[in-house]
């Protein structure tokens, strides 16, 4: 199974490109994309999802163009877009029941994966509640099991996290993690942490471009030795921020412990530190990227 973008380009009415010059290439996994919001991300797959063309470029599902051949990506597709509305008076059973007719599965069929997907996602005891009673993160879970009704080897889901409390964010990485396998997933986010769990692959978006298409390690490689910290006073803080690119501050007794991106010491007394996913993602998209040759001799 092979997804592959090529030169794609979204122009929306009024000439603004919302996507530009993207192009991957797609195995079984799962693909982080990560980027500030307005990035493309979600014009990236509502294109995917053949909801919308390209302006430009061409996406193949095994081959086959999908703009010109959009149903047989269609059959094997499950999308949970991030605007994903239920339906308040249906229960989750009557709601995948419908989902399931929409998608033309038979009848009989649908109630056995209803089932199965109700289990698995531990939603059985619920299956007759209305959805307007569900909590975010079932709701969201009602969005996953219609996407995954019929068992669909490219899987999208838009910004999947958003509302949802720290616990809920984390059953739903885990459901993720559970999913991937003999399918492609790409789960689009702007926070580290949902790919930081997930991701087989990043790839970073920006201003409607593909900055970069990475596994996590070789991110982290990136920003190897380019990560310290260093204790300071807090009035010290907005000098810190002006003059260097801090991703991080933690308030401690001793001090504020903020963390800095430079290719050299920053600081008299900067300890290199381990990096982290978002030390690598800041790297990558801030917009200020002088501010990571700075060296300066003394202390603050
Ligand atoms: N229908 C539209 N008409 C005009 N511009 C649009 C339209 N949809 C998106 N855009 C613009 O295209 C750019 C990319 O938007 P997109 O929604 O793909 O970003 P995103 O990375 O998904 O961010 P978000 O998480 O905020 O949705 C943004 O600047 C957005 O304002």
């Amino acid at each position: 199974m092979r997804l592959t973008i090529e030169n794609v380009g979204k122009k929306y009415r009024g000439g603004f490109w919302g996507l530009q010059e993207f192009s991957l290439d797609l195995g079984p996994g799962i693909l982080g994309l990560l980027g500030p919001n307005g990035a493309g991300k979600s014009t990236l797959m509502r294109i995917l999802a053949t909801i919308t063309k390209a302006t430009e470029g061409t996406v193949t599902w095994n081959g086959l163009n999908i703009a010109h051949k959009p149903n047989e990506l269609r059959a094997v597709l499950g999308y949970l877009p991030q605007d994903f509305g239920v339906y308040p008076n249906l229960s989750a059973q009557e709601f995948l029941e419908y989902m399931a007719a929409i998608k033309g599965l038979e009848a009989r069929a649908a109630r056995k994966r209803i089932d199965e997907l109700l289990q698995s996602l531990n939603l059985a005891s619920a299956r007759k509640r209305q959805l307007g009673g569900y909590s975010g993160g079932m709701r969201q879970r009602v969005g996953i099991a219609q996407a995954l009704l019929n068992d669909p080897q490219l899987l999208i889901v838009d910004e999947p996290t958003v509302g949802l409390d720290p616990e809920e964010r984390v059953r739903f990485r885990n459901l993720l993690t559970d999913l991937a396998g003999e399918r492609i997933v790409l789960l689009s986010t702007h926070i580290v942490s949902d790919v930081e769990a997930t991701a087989t692959s990043i790839a970073l978006v920006n201003e409607g471009h593909l900055l970069l298409h990475a596994s996590p390690e070789q991110l982290l490689r990136q920003v190897e030795n380019k990560v310290w910290e260093v204790v300071v006073n807090s009035n010290d803080l907005p000098m810190m921020r002006k003059h260097y690119m801090v991703s991080g501050t933690l308030r401690r007794s001793d001090g504020v412990h903020v963390r800095v991106l430079a290719e050299a010491s920053p600081l008299f007394g900067a300890k290199p530190v381990p990096p982290t996913l978002e030390d690598a993602y800041l790297y990558n998209t801030a917009p200020n990227r002088s501010q990571l040759g700075l060296v300066h001799g003394g202390q603050v």
